[in-house]
């Protein structure tokens, strides 16, 4: 079932916040706008893991940083800081067009493209206090040109530069993910097919007046093998979960913020984490984000690596295909989605 939500657009106007947006934090029982300490990642140079010569300490640094967090920040990855505003220009510009004009790159019934308020499940699902606009981009032949804006102007051909640029990053973080590991650097590329899926979430989450209640994102772990975040430069607001406490994403303007979600924990059986994450609201500021998500070819089998488990390192993961349905299975019955492929031991 799909149910369109009210738009929180209309919901500012009218000043209130329904009970369909209240949400308690049951894994810890604090405010969600509590202080929480910064999260210790580390910045890496994809310059320097281009290059076998000058690459074993930011191997040693990512393989470090996927175990404990989840993600780290990617700096020279071949895109400029001003080549990225213009991207959060685009996205800013996009979602401050009327609603009537951004209506018409709206989700349509039964598929998750397009703008909207995310897809809503069930009449008692909690509600997220954002608008968003999610695209296919890779391959390009399963791009629904209909739904990409055609306002503003260059929305279009900046975001085929930026999809045509994470190209040649996934296959570069990929590579070193695989060689952190001590595996052939192609592995990680092969499971996940020549044909996996880009998809683009822009994200605009305005303003809140009650941010101690209300999430921009629930709390969730991508079923994607990588994401790749380009945070806003004036706000925090991201956060992870580590050992039951939320750590916030520090925000490095030039940097993309890459993280593990199940697939990647699932082929590195287990070694990389896909660590539990949500966006908190904020009363002064709206924040934009855009995300994206690298997701395996359905028909892929996605299993654990051979070389990662043996008599003393036991398999952890079943092999698994078509990991987003059982994602969608799992997310709507409220359990966490990467349990359907955890080995009985
Ligand atoms: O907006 C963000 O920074 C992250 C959103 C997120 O976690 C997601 O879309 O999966
Ligand atoms: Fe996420």
């Amino acid at each position: 079932m799909e149910l369109q939500a009210e738009s929180v657009q209309e919901l500012i106007l009218k000043g209130e916040v329904p009970d369909k947006y209240i949400q308690y934090d049951k894994i810890t029982g604090e405010p969600q706008d509590a202080n929480f300490p910064a999260m210790d990642i580390p910045v890496i140079d994809l310059g320097l893991l281009r290059n076998s010569s000058t690459s074993a300490h930011e191997l040693v640094k990512l393989r470090s940083a996927l175990s404990s967090w989840g993600c780290f920040q990617a700096i020279n990855h071949d895109m400029t800081p001003k080549f990225l505003d213009k991207v959060r220009d685009v996205t800013k510009q996009f979602f401050e067009l009327p609603l009537e004009q951004k209506q018409r790159c709206s989700q349509e019934v039964g598929d998750i493209q397009g703008y909207g308020n995310g897809i809503v499940l069930s009449e008692q699902q909690k509600l997220d206090w954002s608008e968003l606009l999610y695209l296919v981009i890779q391959p390009e032949d399963r791009r629904n040109l209909k739904l990409w804006p055609e306002k503003p102007e260059d929305f279009r051909s900046i975001l085929h530069e930026y999809s045509t640029k994470l190209r040649l990053i996934t296959e570069v973080v990929f590579k070193a993910m695989a060689s952190s590991l001590n595996l052939e650097e192609n592995c990680f590329l092969q499971q996940y097919g020549e044909r996996a899926k880009v998809t683009a979430k822009f994200n605009l989450y305005p303003p809140c007046p009650r941010p101690d209640l209300v999430l921009g994102q629930k709390p969730h772990a991508d079923g994607s093998a990588i994401t790749l975040i380009l945070q806003d430069k004036s706000t925090e607001d991201l956060q992870f979960l580590k050992e039951n406490q939320w750590f916030r994403a520090p925000t490095i303007p030039e940097a993309l913020l890459i993280n593990i979600g199940d697939q990647a924990e699932i082929s590195s059986n287990g070694i990389f984490k896909s660590l539990i994450h949500r966006v908190v609201t904020n009363a002064e500021r709206e924040r934009i984000s855009l995300v994206v998500f690298y997701i395996p070819e359905i028909d892929k089998e996605i299993e654990p690596f051979e070389k990662l488990f043996d008599e003393s390192r036991p398999r952890l993961y079943k092999k698994i295909k078509n990991y987003p349905d059982i994602y969608f299975q799992y997310y709507q019955q409220g359990k966490r989605p990467i349990e359907a492929a955890k080995c009985q031991i």
